[in-house]
């Protein structure tokens, strides 16, 4: 038995061999050849007038030219910049899940930025990079201008007038993490950080009862992440078999977004309850809250469609604007805690920002207003230069060309259905635009204004221009920004009031995935409790 079982384990082992790994060479060799020509028919697509970074004469060039798009995206940009942008040309970089990108030099960011959306699309960019199809779905949402018309109409009105409350979110948010014992706690930056810019944001988006509520807040950076993997899972296949895979893809997604809308479904169906009852009887004893549930709630009752008012898709949509809005603001706020505490004066830098932010408290009598927040000069240029040197990177002003016969202002061709923008680092990185560009000079932007040293540039965080683009520029430009400075600005006031942070040795860097940069999702500091009477 022992000599059958022994002279039939090698046959047993190659079967196995060939029936597991026969059919998934086949599949990988398939997938393969199928990226490959996805790959040459779209660099076909890019006018061969245009010089290409990272691709060369060579057996299967144009997906060798897509892995280094993966793999060196950030130097083939900036590379690219230097050569071709500086001299007014336009250049293309190859992506792995973006397709070519025509980058454009900065003399045409302008324009760019102010073309409508039928000729160049933003949204089309980023639901395609996203996979938004399948990642999100829900196209009567996405197409629809709810939420965009609420931000700019009521968050933005609002924005400031709230501080009091979200000024008590941060500060029980940090209490909880960071104690306040004054002992060292070594703690996650990105974990920590997205925590508090959850509730902080919730609480304007969703109220007090479930700001709070750590189960809901983090369900927000947990479906934004799993957003992002599933829509590089699905880049890996052709469009053909995405419907199949996209079920699998999407299970975290999905699991993610049922966490929020678990709580907030229950939580709007009231709302419309006790809105409806308070228009028919004013005296009806409740108060209505002054947040985004509230304002998308009043609009839904004069909007018709199904999509527009039941409770299950306004609910989504706050699944939606945490998306939007959480994990970016989390971003800038970690990016500033990284880059502020490992300037190499470290300790002066934080000594002037906490200087100005008891200094301006002060003359607030304690609150931080509106008007307090916007005396926070220094603190606006740290984050402001932080996200230019720390930036996400990549074709910025990114718009998809809508129609046929499209042309640059140069007389250059470009195909419908091309990708073009500019270079962000390029830009940010340009000694044009900025002296020292590759330095963190916290104070780069306030410096003029406190030292009159030149004319006052009202660069100031919500300030946006083709040379500092986090925010992008023109039409697009992030409408949520008013409200994330206010809150990344407060969160960093809080920080450098109460709390000690040990600073870095060096910058933990951060981490390129295909185009972009994201922050050290692993980063961590030491923190704790000042003692204020000492
Ligand atoms: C620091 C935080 C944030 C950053 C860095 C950021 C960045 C951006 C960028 C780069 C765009 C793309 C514009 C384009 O396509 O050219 C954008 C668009 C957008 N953002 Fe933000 N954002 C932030 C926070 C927020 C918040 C808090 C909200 C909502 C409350 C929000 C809502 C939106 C919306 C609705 C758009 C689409 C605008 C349009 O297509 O017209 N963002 N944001």
């Amino acid at each position: 038995m022992l000599d059958y079982l022994q002279s039939s384990l090698p046959y047993h082992a190659s079967l196995l061999l060939v029936v597991i790994f026969g059919p998934l060479s086949l599949l990988f060799l398939f997938l393969f050849s199928v990226a490959s020509l996805k790959a040459s028919k779209e660099h076909a697509s890019v006018p061969q007038s245009v010089p290409w970074m990272g691709t060369r004469k060579e057996f299967l060039a144009s997906i060798r030219a897509n892995v280094r798009g993966l793999l060196q995206s950030a130097a083939l940009y900036t590379d690219g910049y230097r050569k071709f942008s500086k001299a007014g040309l336009v250049y293309a970089v190859p992506t792995w899940t973006r397709g070519p990108q025509i980058v454009v030099p900065p003399s045409m960011g302008p324009w760019i930025a102010a073309i409508p959306d039928d000729i160049l699309n933003a949204k089309d960019c980023t639901y395609d990079n996203v996979q938004f199809k399948y990642t999100v779905g829900h196209p009567e949402i996405l197409q629809n201008d709810m939420i965009d018309l609420l931000i700019k109409r009521e968050l933005t009105r609002t924005t400031g007038t709230m501080n009091n409350e979200l000024v008590a979110e941060i500060d029980d948010s940090l209490e909880s993490m960071f104690g306040s014992d004054g002992l060292w706690r070594k703690v996650g930056v990105f974990d920590c950080l997205t925590r508090t810019v959850g509730r902080v944001s919730s609480r304007v988006f969703v109220g007090p009862e479930l700001c709070s509520n750590m189960e809901y807040v983090m369900s927000a950076s947990d479906f934004a992440r799993a957003v992002s993997v599933s829509g590089y899972i699905l880049h890996m296949f052709p469009k053909f078999m995405r419907p199949a895979i996209s079920w699998l893809a999407t299970m975290p997604n999905r699991r993610h977004s049922g966490i929020a809308m678990k709580h907030l479904q229950p939580l709007i169906a009231q709302r419309i309850t006790d809105m409806k009852a308070k228009a028919a009887d004013p005296t009806y004893p409740w108060e209505e809250p002054d947040d985004f549930i509230t304002w998308m709630v009043r609009e839904s009752f004069k909007r018709e469609t199904f999509h527009e008012t039941s409770v299950y898709h306004l609910a989504y949509r706050i699944v939606l604007l945490n998306f939007g809005g959480i994990t970016t603001t989390s971003i800038m706020v970690v990016n500033a805690v990284l880059d502020i505490w490992s300037a190499p004066d470290a300790a002066n830098v934080i000594s002037a920002l906490r200087e100005e932010a008891e200094r301006v408290l002060q003359e607030h009598n304690g609150e931080w207003s509106k008007s307090a927040v916007a005396k926070l000069h220094r603190l606006d240029s740290a984050i402001r230069e932080s996200a230019r040197v720390s930036a996400i990177g990549g074709n910025a002003l990114a718009r998809r060309v809508k129609i046929d016969g499209f042309t640059l202002p140069n007389g250059l061709a470009v195909a419908k259905n091309s990708t073009i923008g500019v270079s962000m680092d390029g830009i940010h990185f340009d000694e044009a635009y900025y002296d020292h560009p590759y330095v963190y000079d916290p104070f780069r932007f306030s410096r003029p204004r406190e030292e009159a040293e030149k004319p006052r540039t009202n660069e100031d965080l919500v300030t946006t221009s083709v040379h500092w683009l986090p925010f992008s520029h023109g039409l697009h430009a992030c409408p949520g920004r008013f409200f994330a400075a206010n809150n990344v600005k407060m969160i960093l006031a809080q920080l450098l009031l109460d709390y000690e942070i040990r600073p870095f040795a060096t910058r933990p860097p951060n981490v390129a995935i295909g185009d972009m940069s994201v922050v050290p999702v692993t980063a961590t500091m030491m923190i704790r409790k000042r003692d204020l009477k000492a």
